[in-house]
């Protein structure tokens, strides 16, 4: 199992989590307690005393709200509490601290937000059964344009395993508990939560053992214990060659997934494309060889070499029979293959002849469009993507700013620290040229994917404003090298 520290759980899990902590002997008021709590201490933290709404629905969530209510008038602070519905509809833990709140109450109603200089969304959470009421609906919009809002456990109107956000609101901090949930990461909600901050309320970690969440968020600690690791007596060829296949169009986005290949440590790196491009690939590559392809014969013949350990095609490639046919031929040696690109759109009409020829060690990184030529598109980015890998057995990086990584075993990943500068043409590129990197170095897929995309995002972040795709490759051995003295 990947290290849990990083764990993604989804509504019913984090009810298990919640039942087997309370069958183990904390009572449900006392965790409820620890949430408020926490929401309001971290509220303390960030704002001085001021006049706050807090707004309370009708479950669990609204009494975290309660909680935070009391805590916040006993700080001193000057505290409305709204309710949604009859304040005698509450049960359990809730009606519980909806009885420990000895102040007024009012209807959820715009006049709870007179004069509110924050306000606390303690509206809906985990609970969230169906879109939100026209009321509800228009009183957030009200909230968001009167003061900040404090979010517990997810913006109202974000369903937390999907990451859908119909009618919510964006919150300045979210407070949410024991884990983060799918929502905080997948977009649209991302941009609703604001910052993010994950109490711990005793919820003691061992209760995953029995859960096995299988979602993640990415994180190195999913991953650096399995990156390629230089032994001090290896060569070349113990580090792995990687293999590109350039087309003669667009020859730059070979040449940049080959750059990202060579700088995440392949031993050697080697573009072979057609004779006629020869000059402009051996021209602006120095390191990295160039091979002509000649027929498909030869190409077969190069495949052969088993001292080639990773394989990439798409980038540049062209759509059409030419990169099928050689795509086919990548997937028949078994070894680890990088589809990318024109590699993916190739098969737009013949998805089933793809996904019958994957066989070994295989990674497919589609933006959204190549994605909906080959797989359903319907459904969270979560559940399609891992649609998408149980279907073709082969590890999917579905791009964008909330990339999602699924393996077809069931595990998914998903990534939060691409920055928008990614947004450029030609960061695809090195992104595949990053997996192969790693994959002819041996790493398993589902990791290498996983790793390529963070240390990706994490040289754009490092670079800052102005980027563009020639600089990824570039700022790696940064980016490594922050990474491992860290251990
Ligand atoms: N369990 C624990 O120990 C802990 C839980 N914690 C907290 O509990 C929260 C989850 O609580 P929850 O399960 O009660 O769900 P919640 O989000 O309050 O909503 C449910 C209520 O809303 C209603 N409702 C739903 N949708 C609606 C709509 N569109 N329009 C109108 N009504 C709608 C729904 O009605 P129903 O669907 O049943 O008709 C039900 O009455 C979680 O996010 C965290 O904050 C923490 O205290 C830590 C300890
Ligand atoms: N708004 C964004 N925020 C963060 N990352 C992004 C954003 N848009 C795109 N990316 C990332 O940039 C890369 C773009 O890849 P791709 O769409 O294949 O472009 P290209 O074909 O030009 O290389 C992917 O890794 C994607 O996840
Ligand atoms: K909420």
């Amino acid at each position: 199992m990947l290290d849990t520290q990083s764990a993604l759980l989804t509504v019913n899990q984090m009810t298990e989590a919640d039942r087997l902590t309370i069958a183990a002997g904390t009572a449900e008021e006392v965790l409820m307690e620890r949430a408020g709590a926490s929401v309001a201490r971290e509220i303390i933290k960030a704002w001085p005393p001021c006049r706050v709404a807090v707004l309370c629905g009708p479950g669990n969530n609204g009494g975290d709200g309660f909680v935070v209510a009391r805590h916040l008038a006993d700080a001193g602070w000057d505290v409305q509490v709204g309710v949604l519905g009859p304040r005698d509809r509450l049960k359990g833990a809730a009606a519980h601290h909806a009885r420990l709140w000895s102040g007024l109450t009012a209807p959820l109603t715009p006049a709870v937000l007179d004069s509110a200089d924050l306000i606390v969304d303690a509206i809906f959470g985990a609970g969230l059964s169906r879109a939100l009421d026209g009321p509800v609906a228009e009183l957030l919009a009200i909230a968001a344009r009167t003061a900040p809002i404090i979010a517990i456990d997810v913006p109202s109107g974000v369903i937390a395993d999907s990451g859908e956000a119909s009618g919510a609101v964006a919150a300045k901090l979210t407070v949410t508990f024991f884990r983060k949930k799918p929502g905080h990461l997948l977009l649209p909600a991302r941009h609703f939560c604001g910052k993010v901050v994950v109490a711990d309320i005793g919820i003691p970690p061992s209760v995953l053992d029995m859960i096995s969440p299988q979602t993640f968020e990415n994180d190195p600690i999913l991953w650096r214990g399995h990156f390629p690791i230089l032994s001090g007596d290896g060569n070349k060829f113990t580090r792995g060659h990687a293999l590109v296949w350039g087309g003669y169009r667009m020859t730059g986005a070979a040449r940049l997934a080959a750059r990202g290949a060579a700088r995440a440590g392949a031993g050697l790196t080697t573009v072979t494309c057609p004779e006629v491009a020869l000059g402009v690939y051996a021209t602006a590559l120095t390191s990295i060889m160039v091979q002509p392809l000649g027929d498909q014969a030869s190409f077969v013949k190069l495949l052969a070499d088993e001292r080639i350990t990773g394989l990439l095609i798409g980038p540049g490639a062209g759509v059409g029979e030419q990169t099928r046919e050689s795509v086919l031929a990548m997937l028949a040696t078994g070894r680890p293959t990088v589809l990318d690109a024109d590699a993916l759109t190739s098969f737009q009409s013949d998805p089933e002849t793809l996904m019958a020829s994957i066989s070994g060690p295989c990674v497919l990184t589609p933006h959204n469009g190549e994605f909906a030529r080959l797989f359903d598109p319907c459904g969270d980015k979560l559940l399609r993507t891992r649609a998408a890998a149980r279907r073709s057995g082969a590890v999917i990086v579905l791009k964008g700013a909330d990339t999602v990584i699924a393996a077809p075993d069931g595990r998914a990943i998903i990534n939060s620290n691409a920055p928008p500068t990614l947004a450029t043409a030609g960061s695809g590129d090195v992104l595949a040229g990053i997996i192969l990197g790693l994959l002819a170095q041996g790493m398993e897929p589902f990791l290498a994917a996983a790793a390529a995309v963070w240390l990706h995002g994490e040289a754009a972040r490092t670079f800052g404003p102005g980027l563009i795709a020639e600089d990824l490759p570039d700022l790696l051995p940064k980016v490594l090298g922050t990474l491992f003295s860290q251990i």
